[in-house]
């Protein structure tokens, strides 16, 4: 089943194209790399995708819901923005209670506080204070406000900026285990190409608000026509 589709997403910022009739499709479980340069197109796309910005035209599915016509269906993906939207003030644990308390969760939200805190290793540090947090354990607080609904889909925009290798590698294992061992699906941008060759199923390359190339890692490299290419340099040939 597809998970998430685009269906010519398009979006023009006064009559000027940003996105253009984007199509694509996600299935279950997998990891989908979004990639571009500066400019590329992809935060219009992820804001679209996540109920921030109405398209110009075209729509955007999860499991074959209209998010924009159907907007209960946004409730199946969570977000983690390229900037932690936290409250300094709160602790950790309370700020996964409060954005609980905002998705109308009663009943088992302390289970589910506890049970995010313990999968994103934050147990210790959950009743220190946001603000003392550093950015590493910022970005996985974050990651847990996005859980804490129990969404099918993440979507998550640059969410190793900035982070040591100790906490990408969190990350990168936390993101692994949503979609392999708990049949989620992740639609990720990144500018760190190493991160999309460990993690990513499917690849699409944006350019100046279009496709250049879709696929596999593999199926790039065969579309390049050198099956040892990295894929930086598969990268920057799409997009001279
Ligand atoms: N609010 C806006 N008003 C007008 N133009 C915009 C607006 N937001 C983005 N753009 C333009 O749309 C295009 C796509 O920008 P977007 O931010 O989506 O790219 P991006 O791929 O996310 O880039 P980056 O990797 O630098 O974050 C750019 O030409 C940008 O200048």
């Amino acid at each position: 089943m597809n998970i998430i589709e685009l269906n010519n997403l398009t979006k023009n910022y006064n009559g000027v194209p940003a996105v253009k009739q984007l199509n694509l499709v996600v299935p279950e479980g997998q990891v989908f790399a979004f990639l571009g340069s500066n400019g590329a197109g992809k935060t219009t796309t992820m804001k679209m995708m996540t109920g921030q910005m109405k398209p110009t035209e075209g729509k955007v599915l999860f499991y074959g819901r209209d998010i924009w016509s159907d907007r209960e269906a946004r409730k199946l993906a969570g977000y983690v923005p390229d900037v932690p939207l936290l409250h300094e003030g709160l602790t950790g644990r309370e700020m996964l209670r409060f954005v609980g308390a905002l998705y109308g969760k009663t009943t088992d939200l302390q289970q589910q506080v506890d049970k995010i805190l313990n999968q994103l290793e934050l147990e210790d540090k959950a009743d220190q204070l946001i603000k003392e947090y550093s950015l590493g354990m910022k970005r996985k607080i974050s990651i847990g406000c996005s859980l804490i609904h129990q969404p099918k889909i993440l979507l998550l925009d640059e969410v190793t900026n900035g982070l040591d290798p100790k906490a990408t590698r969190e990350v990168k294992d936390y993101i692994l285990s949503f979609a392999k061992r708990d049949g989620g699906t992740v639609f990720l941008t990144t500018h760190v190409l190493s991160i999309v060759e460990e993690l990513a199923d499917q690849i699409i390359i944006l350019d100046k608000g279009v496709i250049k190339m879709s696929g596999s890692l593999d199926e790039l490299r065969e579309m390049r026509g050198r099956n040892e290419s990295r894929l930086e340099d598969i990268f920057l040939s799409a997009v001279e």
